[in-house]
């Protein structure tokens, strides 16, 4: 689990025992050398220091002002991994799907793994030594609730057999400290009971695997580079706090490790933030979701402004006949179920929460049976509910997000599409990447999608034109393109993220030859 560290002076290599007190990696025999190295030695130490507060609890405060795409962090390896909740039971080795034919339980501990996979996790030498029998698992069509100890018991063996790594992770926060701040169902509990039970294992408390369970729920990050995603704890990724509009991105790489990047600049003194929930639902499906499973009442500046930073990001149409304000409460913020009333930005109309509340589930109902790979369902989706929504309420913004990349899609591509369809592409993923960057700028993935399917439409536009606006067309695509690529370049080859990212590097370099090609031919200046 450790990396070996050079534990000799950064500067005159001799045995040194002081070290940076903000990265705890560098050495120095010597404060003099310190000094000395800080000038070098400042541009990767480790940018941050923990804080702690009531509300937040402990928090990564920004040490320096910290240039967009930075490391922020990096860990190779996570503390425990294990399946997701709630998920159909797979391969303990390598996370991909199983049924009931390509099964194939492991010779020692019975839990299922697939034909490729001989070694698996902890949880097999855990099994052989405590429950001294086989499990046994013949229903791959269901969340099987034995996967549900899988987490626990690797964290368990990491007790016995790597009890650094174990401190490390019994000292993050559990669920028990949301006690008295939400109402929560002890879970942990429940599992904890099922855990001893199951694996016959008494030399460890109820309370200690409880609060096992409740550290995995609090701080696992779902890992996407498996076939099935999993579920990962990290060390120093546990003390990230949560902000709906994060300076920070994380990626993961090949082998499941996390990478935390500075999204937009992070002055000295800034908190240091990523997103736990879907950045792209509205303010109350996002509390919601941050209550239910992080047990906290986000108060970022994102939900504090009902306007969002001005985007109208929940906003309605005002109600009142011709009208054209927009509706919004004065607050988003409420510890009870009940928010006040809408108000109209415009004239004096004042509706309920609960009458908005009705519209929202109706039209959230709607948008879960409408099909989002069909364009004309996207369209009328879209054209009706402008009626009563925000161009840019989350509803729409979702429509829209799913239509940018579906126009173009169908047999022969962009080239079949017409002119103005091609234009109505281009004007969607103009407007979707400006509200994102401001809504978002963390959000790579989404923005670096929209950038890249800008670039193809703008592409294909200019190749419709005359010779003699091509070339100011096709700068104009390569600089979305480039801006997609920045943006995906760190994601990995398995993720379809990664995988755009690769198509645009290549692209970049196939269109630098043909602008060059085109304003030699054109007598354009590039
Ligand atoms: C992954 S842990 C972060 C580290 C944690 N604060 C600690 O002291 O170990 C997630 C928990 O931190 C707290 N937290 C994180 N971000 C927060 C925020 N923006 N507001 C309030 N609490 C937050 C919540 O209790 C949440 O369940």
């Amino acid at each position: 689990m450790n990396g070996t560290m050079n534990e000799n002076c950064a500067v005159c290599n001799v045995p040194a025992v002081q070290k940076c007190s903000a990265c705890k990696s560098v050495f120095y025999c010597n404060r003099e050398h310190q000094k000395q190295h800080w000038k070098s030695h400042s541009k990767t130490c480790r940018p941050f220091k923990i804080a702690e507060n009531p509300e937040i609890g402990r928090h990564y405060i920004s040490l320096r002002k910290v240039e967009v795409d930075e490391v922020i962090l990096r860990e190779d390896q996570p503390l425990v991994t294990g399946p997701l909740h709630g998920i159909t039971p797979g391969c303990l080795g390598c996370y991909c799907p199983l049924n009931a034919e390509t099964a194939v339980p492991c010779t020692k501990c019975g839990w299922p793994l697939c034909k490729d996979c001989k070694n698996h996790g902890a949880e097999c030498e855990f099994t052989c030594k405590y429950k001294k029998e086989k499990v046994l698992i013949t229903d791959f069509d269901y969340p099987h609730p034995t996967y549900r100890c899988v987490p626990i018991i690797r964290a368990l063996w990491l007790r016995e057999n790597d009890p650094e790594s174990y401190m490390k992770f019994i000292n993050l926060e559990d669920h028990s400290m949301a006690k008295g701040k939400a109402n929560i169902f002890d879970e942990p509990r429940d599992t904890a009971q099922f855990v001893r039970r199951f694996f016959k294992i008494d030399h460890v408390t109820e309370d200690e695997v409880t609060r096992i369970g409740g550290i995995l729920q609090i701080n696992g990050h779902e890992v996407p580079t498996t076939e099935v995603p999993h579920m990962a704890v990290y060390d120093l990724a546990s003390m990230l706090e949560h902000n709906c509009r994060a300076n920070c991105r994380k990626s993961f790489t090949n082998k499941g490790g996390i990478v935390i990047r500075a999204a937009i600049p992070i002055a000295k003194g800034d908190h240091i933030t990523i997103c736990y929930t879907d950045p792209l639902w509205g303010v109350t499906n996002r509390r919601h979701h941050l209550m239910q499973t992080k047990y906290f009442n986000c108060a970022c500046e994102r939900c504090k402004d009902p306007t969002e930073m001005g985007t109208m990001f929940n906003a309605v149409k005002c109600t009142k006949g011709d009208c054209k304000g927009y509706m919004l409460p004065p607050t988003f913020i409420s510890n009870d179920n009940s928010l006040p009333n809408y108000l109209c930005n415009k004239c004096t109309n004042s509706v309920t929460w609960e009458s908005i509340d009705g519209m929202m589930e109706r039209i959230g109902i709607d948008l879960s049976e409408m099909k989002k790979d069909d364009v004309e369902a996207c369209r009328t989706f879209i054209q009706h509910y402008s009626n009563v929504l925000h161009e840019n309420h989350f509803y729409l913004t979702d429509v829209k997000l799913a239509l940018a990349q579906i126009i173009g899609q169908e047999d022969g591509g962009l080239p079949m599409v017409s002119d103005e369809i091609l234009n109505e592409k281009i004007i969607l993923c103009k407007k979707l990447n400006d509200l994102l960057k401001t809504l978002v700028p963390a959000e790579n993935r989404v923005r670096g999608f929209v950038l890249f399917e800008m670039h193809a439409a703008i592409a294909e536009f200019g190749r419709r034109q005359g010779r003699n606006e091509l070339a100011g067309i096709l700068i104009e695509s390569k600089k979305a393109l480039s801006e997609a690529y920045e943006l995906l370049k760190h994601e990995p080859e398995i993720l379809p993220e990664g995988k755009i990212a690769a198509h645009a590097r290549k692209n970049l370099h196939n269109m630098d030859i043909i602008i060059e090609t085109v304003c030699r031919n054109t007598a354009n200046p590039m």
